[in-house]
């Protein structure tokens, strides 16, 4: 079992990446990322899948041509945790 951020850590968490969006029905965080074209989204999906799967946390996510929608959370803690934030911050980087 991983470790649930706390309130306090989850307000930090939120407050550093404020392009995303709390869902608190899920206990996870969620962009939308829009590209130029299918090429470029795709492109970033596999960077971040590479990212993901050396992690070995993986996103939650959807594309629809050049728009990427990623949630973020971690199953393992039945919500928010450490591994949610350092892939968020991992996904920023590569923007
Ligand atoms: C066995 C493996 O380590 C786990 O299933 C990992 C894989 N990727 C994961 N990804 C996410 N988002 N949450 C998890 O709890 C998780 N657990």
């Amino acid at each position: 079992m991983v470790q649930k951020l706390d309130d306090d850590a989850r307000t930090a968490l939120l407050t550093r990446f404020r392009d995303w969006t709390h869902d608190p029905t899920r206990d996870a965080i969620t962009r939308r990322f829009t590209f130029d074209d299918f090429a470029q989204a795709f492109g970033f999906m596999t960077s971040v899948a590479i990212i993901a799967e050396k992690m070995d946390h993986h996103p939650e996510w959807s594309n629809v041509y050049n728009r990427v929608d990623i949630l973020l959370t971690t199953h393992d803690a039945d919500g928010l945790s450490e591994r949610d934030a350092k892939l968020a911050e991992a996904i920023e980087r590569l923007l």
